[in-house]
């Protein structure tokens, strides 16, 4: 891994004010060598060059470490501790297994249809030590389990995102979807069921784009229901 990369994650990381020991900060270089490697044969993401693999990928997906730290240690104070996520349509393990590094108390799955995806989780698992990860081989709505928190970035509309995970999440669980800007006409074709309670802006050191996370949880219907007859 070339210095000015190893340079351009410590600044990032920096100016996201992100507390990363060593440790992690190689477990982060190490994945994007990973990734790299993998994408040569793969095909996981399109996006090829290292330094794009950087901002695009491993920044960008740094940028919600903050929110969801913020966001875990307001539930541990409500007494609602979160201990389970998981990552939807994971591809590559963006952003599920920057979790898993930079929060190894969560229990990180990361789920996808494609095989060869799956695997790629399984084997960065195995190469960074990284015991709380899981790369699954599944579509997501097959699953039913009681994750804490069910992610998502580039995946689908929060409509088809919430429909297809609902059975995945915990009850009082939330959801945490990372899009680019703020997504009005998504939000405004969401079903009753589904409660947005934050549409959290974020900024990714080296990338000038529009990002957020978009945070829900279960509204008065369950999600898929039909809302109430008037
Ligand atoms: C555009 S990629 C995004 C990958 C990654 N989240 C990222 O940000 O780079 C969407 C991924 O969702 C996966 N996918 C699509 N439908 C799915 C489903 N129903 N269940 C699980 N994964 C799915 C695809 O295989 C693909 O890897």
């Amino acid at each position: 891994m070339s210095q000015s990369l190893q340079a351009a994650l410590a600044a990032g990381v920096r100016s996201l004010g992100l507390n990363l020991s060593d440790g992690q900060i190689g477990q982060l270089l190490d994945f994007l060598a990973l990734l790299q490697k993998w994408n040569r044969v793969y095909n996981l993401t399109a996006v090829r060059e290292p330094g794009d693999m950087l901002t695009h990928h491993l920044l960008d997906s740094l940028a919600a470490v903050p929110a969801l730290q913020r966001q875990l240690a307001a539930q541990a104070g409500a007494g609602q501790a979160a201990s389970t996520l998981l990552d939807v349509g994971s591809g590559g393990g963006l952003p599920g297994v920057v979790f898993a590094i930079c929060l190894p108390e969560l229990a990180v799955q990361c789920v996808d249809t494609v095989a060869k995806k799956a695997a790629f989780v399984q084997q960065v698992a195995v190469s960074l030590r990284l015991p709380n990860l899981r790369g699954v081989h599944a579509r997501v709505e097959s699953l039913a389990g009681s994750f804490d928190i069910v992610s998502s970035r580039a995946f689908a509309s929060l409509t088809d995102f919430t429909a297809w995970s609902q059975a995945a999440l915990a009850p009082g669980g939330i959801w945490l979807a990372m899009k680019g800007k703020h997504p009005a006409e998504e939000l405004a074709a969401l079903p009753g069921g589904v409660e947005v309670f934050h549409v959290e802006p974020l900024r990714v050191p080296g990338l000038d784009a529009e990002r957020c996370i978009v945070w829900m949880r279960h509204g008065a219907n369950p999600a898929g229901a039909p809302d109430a007859l008037t």
